[in-house]
């Protein structure tokens, strides 16, 4: 089995992406996400929204009965145009980590990366990714909650103008701490699973990069749910402090001691089955979309 703690003397090392390279394929990651994950979300919302349906399944089955798969499809728009561009920047953001990890640890250009170097590297894409992650999260939280008979906003467009109508520009970027917080440790979580399970896939003397894409499937499913298994706590955090009204809540330490003094400590962790099975289907295509896509680029220039 591979090694995969030290970055010495590693045969296996992956060459180095451009930034050019890692952008696009993380956006067609995103998409690839995207178009995985979203039948998961509109059951969930559907679900959450009416008393129709006897689970996931009957709801899936309804749908497409009345509606065809392309019922399953209902809304992807919107995530689809503030997901792609949100992951071509944390893709980018990551391979910059990994620049950097590389230049600060000395590592030569064949030098594979330590797990803790790539936890940097993927503690730092979230910085770039908060910028985009932060508003893109504001609207859909925002529009989330919304029920039926009390809807304050038509959809995204009418969500952004009232929320800087209400509380200017500033207001787009609620929560800008928690979702940076949330980020920098989900993606430890994200690319350190995602790199330690594929080098414990990879047969000794062989290349992370050349393993099969079911492997590479698999990596990127349990990448996903390392993601949201570290995560989800800030996420409780962030959704509450960009739903409140103005001025409910001062600051994420603010929102967790509300939070904990009046429902308990298990108030962090909701909304986590629902994040599990949608994290893995999700993010096992964006890895196999982004391997994909940067083989097809590699192989053009
Ligand atoms: C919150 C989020 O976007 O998580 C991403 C995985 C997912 O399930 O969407 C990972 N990452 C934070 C690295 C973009």
């Amino acid at each position: 089995m591979a090694d995969t703690t030290t970055k010495d003397s590693q045969p296996a090392a992956a060459p180095q992406t451009s930034a050019l390279k890692s952008f696009l394929s993380g956006g067609f990651g995103g998409i690839c996400l995207v178009a995985a994950g979203h039948p998961l979300d509109l059951i969930k919302v559907r679900l959450q929204t009416s008393n129709q349906y006897k689970g996931m399944v009957d709801c899936a089955r309804q749908t497409m009965a009345k509606e065809g798969v392309r019922g399953l499809y209902r809304g992807m728009a919107t995530p689809l145009i503030g997901v792609t561009p949100t992951f071509s920047v944390c893709f980018w953001g990551y391979d910059l980590g990994k620049k950097i990890a590389r230049s600060v640890g000395g590592n030569g250009p064949n030098d594979q990366l330590s797990l803790t170097q790539i936890g940097f590297a993927g503690a730092f894409s979230a910085i770039p990714t908060t910028l985009l992650m932060t508003p893109m999260e504001r609207i859909k939280c925002v529009l989330q909650v919304q029920t039926a008979g009390n809807m304050k906003y038509a959809g995204p467009v009418d969500a952004a103008k009232g929320i800087i109508a209400e509380s200017g520009v500033k207001g787009l970027f609620t929560g800008t701490t928690a979702t940076l917080m949330r980020d920098g440790i989900g993606s430890v979580g994200y690319f350190v699973a995602y790199e330690g399970i594929k080098r414990a896939l990879t047969p000794e003397g062989a290349k992370p990069e050349d393993l099969s894409p079911l492997a590479v499937f698999m990596a990127g499913g349990m990448a996903g749910m390392a993601n949201w298994a570290v995560a989800i706590p800030l996420d409780v955090l962030k959704s509450r402090l960009q739903t409140a009204p103005p001025g409910t809540y001062s600051g994420v330490r603010d929102v967790l001691v509300k939070t904990v003094q009046q429902e308990g400590v298990s108030a962090l962790f909701r909304g986590l089955g629902p994040a599990m099975v949608r994290a893995f289907p999700a993010n096992a295509a964006c890895f196999l979309g982004v391997e994909v896509s940067l083989k097809i680029m590699n192989s053009l220039w």
